[in-house]
Formats: C-alpha cells, sequence, structure tokens
C-alpha cells in the first residue's frame, strides 16, 4: 500500500513532498533505472525525465554519438541535460532517471544535493541476462558482462555516497519495485518533516 499520495492528487501537493523535491535515480546499466523511474513517476502523478532520451530525442542514438563525436562529447551532452532536467524540476517532485555514467560529472554531484537521490543497488548476476541482449549501450561492446563488473567496481562507491536513499532491485518486478520506491520515499519524507523544528511562536505585540 503506497505510503502518500493514494488520492489521486499531485505528491507536490503533500506537506512532507516538499521535504523531497526532484527524485533522481542513480546506478549502473540495467539496473531499471529508466523502467522503474517512468513507473514511478505515473504513481507520484509527478513529471518523468529520462536524461539519456533528452540526448538522444536532440543529437541521435547514444551508440552514433560515441562512433562519432566520441565519450567526452556525450558527457557534455549528458551532463547539460541532467543540469537542465534538475533546474526545471525544482519545486517539484518530478522523477529523474539519468544514465549510469552521468553521476562521474562534478557539476552533476553539485546538482544532486539538491534532488533526493536514489541508489538502485543490484549486482552482476542479477543484470546478465538484461546485458546479454544488451543493444545500444557502447561501454558494454564486446565482454558486456566483463566490462559492467569493471564500471561498477570504480563506480559504486560514488553511487554509495551521493544516494540519500538505496533501494535494493535484486528482487521484484519492475512494477512492484516502483510501489517500494514510492512507499520508501514516503517513509523518507515524513522522516524529514519530523527531523524540521517547528517555528517559533510568534510574540503577540499589544
Ligand atoms: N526488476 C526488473 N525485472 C525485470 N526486468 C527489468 C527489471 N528492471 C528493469 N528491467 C528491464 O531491464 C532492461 C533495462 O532496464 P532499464 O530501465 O533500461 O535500466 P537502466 O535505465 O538502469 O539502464 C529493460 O528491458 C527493463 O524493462
Ligand atoms: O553507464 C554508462 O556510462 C552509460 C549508461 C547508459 O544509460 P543506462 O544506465 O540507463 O543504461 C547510457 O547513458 C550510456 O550508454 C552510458
Ligand atoms: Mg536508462
Amino acid at each position: 500500500m503506497p505510503a502518500w499520495n493514494t488520492d489521486g492528487r499531485s505528491a507536490a501537493a503533500k506537506p512532507a513532498a516538499k521535504h523531497l523535491g526532484p527524485v533522481v535515480l542513480i546506478g549502473p546499466m540495467a539496473v531499471g533505472k529508466s523502467a522503474i523511474g517512468q513507473q514511478l513517476a505515473q504513481h507520484l502523478g509527478s513529471a518523468f525525465v529520462d536524461t539519456d532520451a533528452v540526448v538522444v530525442a536532440q543529437h541521435g542514438t547514444i551508440a552514433e554519438i560515441f562512433a562519432s563525436r566520441g565519450e567526452h562529447a556525450f558527457r557534455e551532452l549528458e551532463a547539460r541535460a541532467v543540469a537542465h532536467a534538475i533546474e526545471e524540476a525544482q519545486g517539484s517532485n518530478a522523477v529523474i532517471s539519468l544514465g549510469g555514467g552521468a553521476v562521474l560529472d562534478s557539476g552533476t554531484q553539485q546538482l544532486l544535493g539538491r534532488c533526493t537521490v536514489v541508489y538502485l543497488e543490484c549486482d552482476a548476476e542479477t543484470v546478465a541476462e538484461r546485458i546479454a541482449r544488451n543493444s545500444g549501450r557502447p561501454l558494454l561492446a564486446g565482454d558486456a558482462m566483463g566490462r559492467w563488473r569493471t564500471l561498477f567496481a570504480t563506480r559504486q562507491p560514488v553511487y554509495e555516497r551521493l544516494a540519500d536513499l538505496v533501494l535494493d532491485v535484486r528482487s521484484g518486478s519492475v512494477p512492484e519495485l516502483a510501489h517500494r520506491l514510492e512507499d520508501a520515499l514516503g517513509e523518507y519524507a515524513a522522516a524529514k518533516t519530523a527531523a524540521v523544528p517547528a517555528p517559533a511562536a510568534t510574540k503577540e505585540v499589544e
């Protein structure tokens, strides 16, 4: 049972939700950032932005960008798309799914301080089948699983450091995980609300 926003109103209308701000999903390739993010946004009645989709819509497929302009150019386009999405989402509970490597950018890391960051935690076994039918992820060309493990090993500390919440996605379907995340966010927002001291009583002036 979702802990909040069960009445169809926008999540931002709930007092606790204002403590969340934009909800940003991070984690390695194929953990479900795009799929779970989209469903979560539907549950919350929030906007959804997949920053990879923004880059693709503006500049062509990720594989084409890597091939014609290189990874560095992709990272610049990605950082710009992320910054724009986070700026636009201020004051709302929009859900933003990043690409797995977006968190390496220092500007992005700073902007994430204005968001609730959810790290989707997974392992190689869970993503193996998804990676095997990988398409369109140039960094996984060749030995996909070996590359995934290597990238994960270097990025895992960054994901952990940036996370406000960690969601274990090693079991459960996309709809189940989206519900689980919605509940966890509701609890997180309620805890933050409780932690904010009530405003001091104003003295009456005669
Ligand atoms: N919990 C899950 N169970 C089954 N399939 C999943 C799950 N999470 C994601 N998938 C599928 O795995 C693939 C990769 O998911 P995606 O959301 O694109 O990952 P990411 O954005 O993290 O790279 C998609 O086909 C998606 O539907
Ligand atoms: O981890 C990465 O460096 C990448 C992850 C991809 O996004 P997903 O994590 O959504 O697959 C995409 O941005 C690009 O292929 C690079
Ligand atoms: Mg994605």
